[in-house]
């Protein structure tokens, strides 16, 4: 729908009470903290070693009650249920959606745990062998390096979380990761490494990914080309798909194929073995103790009630904003340097499971669904885009992450890291006034008229949310769990919106049209039938 008027509607029988609710409920923040010395224990709540504090939003006791019943009249417990037990939630394809069987075993179907627990012994072996040196390369040396070939999916996750975690960081052997079909890409990442030392891990649900498919021929004809003999290329190539013929086809053996399943979306998938080079890098143990945080959170999503649930809460935090006053888009702030990819990794897990138009049987949606998720590691959005969030127009959603303790030896830098964190969301709350704008400006001994003709530009309005969420630390457990809440939380929104949140056929036309540009873009006459900036633009682009 997404049309100007911001006319959502819902059929759940709480709907025009909750609208009406929030519509009248124009108290502004600060004088909601006023009102309630305890609103922050109000407003709070803790999932282990995570703690939520989402006082800093426009809801009182009654909001969160509608939103309660809002969740409940479209079927979220029922949902819960029905995930976590393999019903086919993904109705489109017909499959359940198991990433908590990954991770989960005592909340999860045998048979899925069981395959799963499989595959994971086959992970310890190959990674006990890589990192003691005992997998060798065609010439008899241990691997130095691996390279993750995947993109998506099948890249993100495992990229965002040795990123995170490189304090954890086990094994000498040293992980790259190769996305783009830009081959910039795959050239700069095998700059300076060795063909005899170099493993690749060719990481594809599908297994017919162009991107992946490429990057992985390329890959072998640098290993062919750099000595490898072709009969030894097995010891330099795994991979980890859903579809093992045709890995088994591309030259992968059998045994070096780590399997995953169709009951694994992809951007769910980083506790499968698309995982391994999480596994690799930072060992078995920690690839285990970042499934048992997730399986923390998933065991609190199963049983908490709504009222007390944390992927549910921060999901009614953002259907109360999106539903009932129009927000357009939300922002991911870690105050963590090395959470620096979340927001990439949360772009694909929120963005391309909620970018729908329609609902779970295909009519039109009445509501607005996925907001458009982005950010930046804190603090350097400070010096950037925060200008909009403070004084734009246009309000967001921000959800500020933050660690407890430090990860590096700098303790008075990570004082001011959460300083900043906490004065941020502050200063959103707050705001300055016209009147306070002023008297700074006198205070620094600007002139009367000076003052009156630039306090306008300083004003801050305030009254803007957002969400603090708090680890103790950034290791394994509290990671895996993060990970989780998001999960669950846009589990818990394609509920509320009533939509298939595991399919993304929206990226299907792009790469169609783009393998019948490619013929042009190479040689053939473009199709007289295509729009004239198309066949402009490849006229243009057309290798010469
Ligand atoms: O793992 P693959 O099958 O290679 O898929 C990689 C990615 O490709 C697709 O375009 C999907 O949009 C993603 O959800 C997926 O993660």
């Amino acid at each position: 729908m997404a049309d100007q008027t911001n006319a959502q509607s819902f059929s759940n029988a709480i709907w025009p009470e909750l609208k009406a609710h929030s519509d009248g409920l124009q108290t502004p923040l600060k004088e909601l903290f006023a009102q309630d010395p305890n609103r922050v224990e109000h407003f709070s709540m803790s999932a282990g070693s995570l703690y939520l504090d989402y006082s800093k939003n426009h809801l009182d006791a009654k909001a969160l009650e509608l939103l309660a019943t809002q969740a409940k009249q479209s079927g979220l417990e029922d949902a819960i249920k029905a995930l976590i037990g393999g019903e086919h939630v993904n109705n489109t394809e017909n499959r359940p959606a198991l990433h908590t069987a990954l991770r989960c075993p005592a909340i999860s179907p045998a048979d899925k745990t069981a395959v799963v627990a499989a595959t994971q012994a086959q992970m310890r072996e190959f990674v006990d062998k890589l990192s003691s040196g005992q997998w060798h390369g065609y010439n008899g040396k241990p691997i130095t390096d691996v390279v993750n070939i995947g993109i998506g999916g099948s890249d993100l996750g495992p990229r965002m979380v040795v990123t995170a975690l490189s304090q954890f960081q086990q094994s000498a052997v040293k992980v790259h990761f190769v996305a783009n079909i830009d081959g910039a890409d795959l050239s700069d990442a095998l700059a300076g490494l060795h063909a005899d030392t170099t493993l690749f891990v060719v990481a594809s649900k599908s297994f017919s990914t162009l991107e992946t498919r490429e990057n992985a021929l390329a890959a072998r004809a640098w290993s062919l080309s750099h000595g490898c003999p072709e009969s030894d290329l097995g010891k330099h190539y795994v991979a980890v798909s859903s579809n093992v013929p045709a890995a088994m086809e591309f030259g992968i053996d059998e045994a070096n194929i780590f399997p995953m399943w169709d009951w694994v979306g992809g951007r769910y998938s980083l506790w499968s073995a698309i995982g391994l080079p999480i596994a690799i890098a930072l060992g078995m143990d920690n690839f285990d103790a970042l499934l048992a945080g997730a399986a923390n959170m998933d065991e609190h999503f199963a049983s908490a009630p709504i009222e007390q649930n944390m992927p549910a809460t921060l999901a009614l935090i953002a259907f109360w904003y999106s539903a009932t006053r129009g927000y357009q888009s939300q922002a991911i702030l870690p105050y963590a340097q090395r959470m620096s990819r979340l927001p990439a990794y949360l772009q694909q897990l929120d963005m391309e499971s909620l970018g729908k138009s329609v609902d779970r049987n295909g009519k039109p949606l009445t509501c607005d669904s996925g907001l458009v998720l982005w950010g930046t590691e804190g603090t350097n959005g400070q010096h950037s885009f925060h200008q909009l969030l403070h004084q734009g127009t246009r309000s967001v959603l921000v959800d500020f992450i933050a660690s407890g303790k430090p990860m590096s030896p700098l303790d008075s830098h990570h004082s001011y890291l959460l300083a900043n964190c906490i004065g941020q969301s502050q200063a959103l709350l707050a705001g300055k006034s016209l009147a306070q704008a002023k008297q700074e400006l006198l205070d620094a001994g600007k002139p009367e008229a000076e003052a009156d003709q630039i306090a306008p530009h300083k004003v801050i309005p305030g009254n803007r949310p957002s969400n603090t969420l708090i680890i103790e630390q950034l290791d394994p457990t509290n990671l895996g769990a993060l990970i989780a809440l998001y999960e669950h939380k846009v589990y818990c929104l394609g509920v509320l919106w009533g939509l298939n949140p595991f399919d993304q056929w929206g990226v299907e036309l792009g790469k169609q049209l783009g393998s019948a540009v490619y013929p042009a873009l190479t040689g053939n006459e473009c199709p007289a039938e295509w729009d004239g900036s198309t066949r402009n633009l490849v006229e243009k682009l057309r290798l010469k």
